[in-house]
Parts: structure tokens; C-alpha cells; sequence
């Protein structure tokens, strides 16, 4: 669903951060993205989401040349990628249910369509209590979980995680990551960035292993 070929990436005229980065994402595929601190993990995530332009090399995309791609092609790309970010990028001034329901309000779907759509992924992600809660009220790890299901709530093809267990306990982690395998399993593919090794050691996962920049890959 995703090739990298050869990708390079530098900020302005700093060192290159990405080094000759080849893989490519098969659909319905577990992988594990990690690395010393600096070593690129959210650098290759915001080029998969097509945040970044890569400095060379080539990214496609579900089949488009990122390079050549129309700017207005960009949101419809995006729409089949969920992403969950390490500060979470929560609307303070909005619900918990507001919050996930964004994504769908902003594109114009009414809300009799999507109620309990939404009502229903806060449940499975443990919100069902706190869908009435703005963002400040919520734990660290309610707020995980509150990203979580936004990233969620289109249904996406691919979801991206950057530290999705950062802020949590080890039981709250090991409910997460029961979480992205059961998306795993219902056809999302899923890519996690972290450090945590024992979060990588419950799950038989392929790994991506960044360092310096340079990309090595374990089946
Ligand atoms: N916007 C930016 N401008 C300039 N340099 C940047 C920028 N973002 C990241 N870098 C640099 O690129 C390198 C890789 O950073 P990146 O955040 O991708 O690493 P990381 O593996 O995600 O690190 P961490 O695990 O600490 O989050 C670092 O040397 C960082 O300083």
C-alpha cells in the first residue's frame, strides 16, 4: 500500500535525518517502527502521512507518486490513513465525543448518520463513560485512547502511532496494543513507532529498525 524507494530526508540544510529509507507496508500488515531517540521514528511517520516531502527518493502511496501527486488529490490519500499522534492533538474546547466525531462532521456527514458509529469505538476503546468529558478532564491515558478512536473513526486502510504507549501504565499498554491487534485482525494495517521493548516482545511482529537515519527491517 505504501513503497519507499531510496528515500532521503534533510531539514533545510541540516544533516540528512533519512538515509537511502527502502520498504514497502503490505495491506493488512503488523510492524513495529524503532529506534535510539533521534534516530528519524516521527520524521518517517510524517512522510508516510505525507506531512514531508522527502528530500529524494521516491513514496508511493496506494499506487500515486507522492512527487507528481495534485495538491487536491492529498485529502482523499489522507482520509485512508489514521493517524495518532504523540501529543494527541485534542480540541480542548470540544467533548471527548465531539472530538472522534470531527473527522466525519467536518465532512459534511449529519449527525443521525454517525451517533452511535462513534458512541460505539469510544466503548471499544473505554471512553463509554467519558464521552461527555473535555480533553483537559481526561487522563493521559483516556486522552491516548480519545486520539486513538478519532484516528479510528474513518475507517482507515493504515494507522500510524507515534508512542502510543508513552503515557500509559504496562496494563493500560498491553490493552492498547490488544486493540491495534484486533484492528490488525479486522484488515487495518498497523504501524507503531516506539521504544518500549517489552510492548514489542508481546506481539510477533515485523520490525523497522531506524538508526542514524539508515532503515534495517526484521520479518
Ligand atoms: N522540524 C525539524 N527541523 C529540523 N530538524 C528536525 C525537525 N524535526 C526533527 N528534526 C531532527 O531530525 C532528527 C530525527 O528526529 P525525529 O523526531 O524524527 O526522531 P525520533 O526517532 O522520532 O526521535 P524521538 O524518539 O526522540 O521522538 C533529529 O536529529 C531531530 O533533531
Amino acid at each position: 500500500m505504501i513503497r519507499f524507494e531510496n528515500v532521503g530526508l534533510r531539514y533545510g540544510m541540516g544533516p540528512e535525518v533519512l538515509r537511502d529509507v527502502s520498504f514497502h507496508i503490505p495491506a493488512r500488515s503488523f510492524q513495529f517502527l524503532t529506534g535510539p531517540s533521534g534516530a528519524g521514528k516521527t520524521s518517517l511517520l510524517r512522510l508516510l502521512f505525507m506531512a514531508l516531502k522527502p528530500t529524494r527518493g521516491l513514496i508511493n502511496v496506494f499506487g500515486k507518486d507522492i512527487a507528481t501527486l495534485d495538491r487536491s488529490e492529498l485529502p482523499l490519500l489522507r482520509r485512508r490513513i489514521g493517524v495518532v499522534f504523540q501529543d494527541f492533538r485534542l480540541l480542548d474546547h470540544m467533548t471527548t465525543y465531539e472530538n472522534v466525531a470531527l473527522p466525519l462532521r467536518v465532512r459534511g456527514k449529519e449527525e443521525a448518520a454517525y451517533r452511535a458509529e462513534v458512541e460505539e469505538l469510544l466503548q471499544w476503546v473505554g471512553l463509554g463513560e467519558r464521552m461527555g468529558v473535555l480533553p483537559p478532564v481526561l487522563s493521559g491515558g483516556e486522552k491516548q485512547r480519545a486520539a486513538i478512536a478519532r484516528a479510528l473513526i474513518d475507517q482507515p486502510e493504515i494507522l500510524l502511532a507515534d508512542e502510543p504507549t508513552g503515557n500509559v501504565d504496562p496494563p493500560l499498554a498491553r490493552r492498547l496494543l490488544r486493540l491495534f491487534a484486533e484492528l490488525n485482525r479486522s484488515g487495518t494495517a498497523v504501524i507503531i513507532a516506539t521504544h518500549d521493548l517489552t510492548l514489542m516482545e508481546q506481539v510477533n511482529a515485523r520490525r523497522m529498525i531506524l538508526d542514524h537515519g539508515r532503515l534495517d527491517i526484521y520479518e
